[in-house]
């Protein structure tokens, strides 16, 4: 299977997101990633369910929604209700990681775990049975244009045996400092989906369609 490439609309021009995601689609990404921050879990404010709600007739792709709150599940109903397809929840974000995931299972969307570059990935093997997606944050998560942490690397590698392991087929998805550069030695690691900011927004709309079809041509080249 090829990586998937999600685009991460944090670096996206906030007052035309409309207009960037509809352009995302005609570009050929496989999903919208959308970073919710809290000014308090993360050292950073975005966006809420208004936001993806109002996104949502904007395209046609699935809805990629990181959750980087504390707490997070009083805000799950709200963001399913929104159109998110997939949403993470932080193994470092309280009080109830299994519980978190079990209620986003229960609404009928998939379950992402999303873990900081200083967590073990250990912590996937206790809820594998419900994800459907690992998120690895590459860089300490907060804001865009961060250098990849060359760490994560081997986290991906341990991760890509706990799934194997669990025979659940979760994506194993990468966020940050993610470009054409490494996405080649990040899939060889075990990923499955790559979530890029600055590569894809670089250059603006004319460049998203080219942008999208380098990162792709590179992660290929692990699997050839
Ligand atoms: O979650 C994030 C930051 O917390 C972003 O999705 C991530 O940093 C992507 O941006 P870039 O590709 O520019 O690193």
């Amino acid at each position: 299977m090829l990586p998937l490439i999600a685009p991460s609309i944090l670096s996206a021009d906030f007052a035309a997101l409309g207009d960037a995601v509809r352009r995302l689609d005609e570009a050929g990404a496989d999903m919208i990633h959308i970073d919710v921050m809290d000014g308090h879990f993360v050292p950073n404010l975005t966006f809420g369910p208004g936001m993806v709600r109002a996104l949502r007739p904007h395209s046609a792709l699935p809805f990629d929604v990181h959750l980087m709150i504390e707490p997070v599940a009083p805000y799950l109903e709200a963001f399913a209700e929104a159109g998110a397809d997939t949403i993470h929840v932080h193994a470092e974000a309280g009080p109830h990681l299994h519980s978190s995931l079990q209620k986003i299972k229960a609404l009928g969307k998939k379950a992402g775990v999303a873990i900081n570059p200083a967590t073990s990935p250990d912590v996937v093997g206790e809820v594998r049975e419900l994800c459907d997606v690992v998120l690895v944050m590459s860089v300490n998560p907060g804001f865009g244009g961060q250098v990849f942490l060359d760490s994560q690397l081997r986290k991906i590698e341990r991760l890509r045996a706990i799934v194997d392991e669990a025979g659940t087929g979760a994506l194993i998805e990468i966020d940050g400092g993610v470009t054409p550069d490494n996405a080649d030695r990040i899939v060889a690691a075990g990923a499955t989906a790559l979530v890029a900011g600055s590569a894809v927004f670089a250059g603006g709309p004319s460049a998203y369609a080219a942008n999208i079809q380098a990162l792709r041509a590179h992660a290929s080249r692990a699997l050839a």
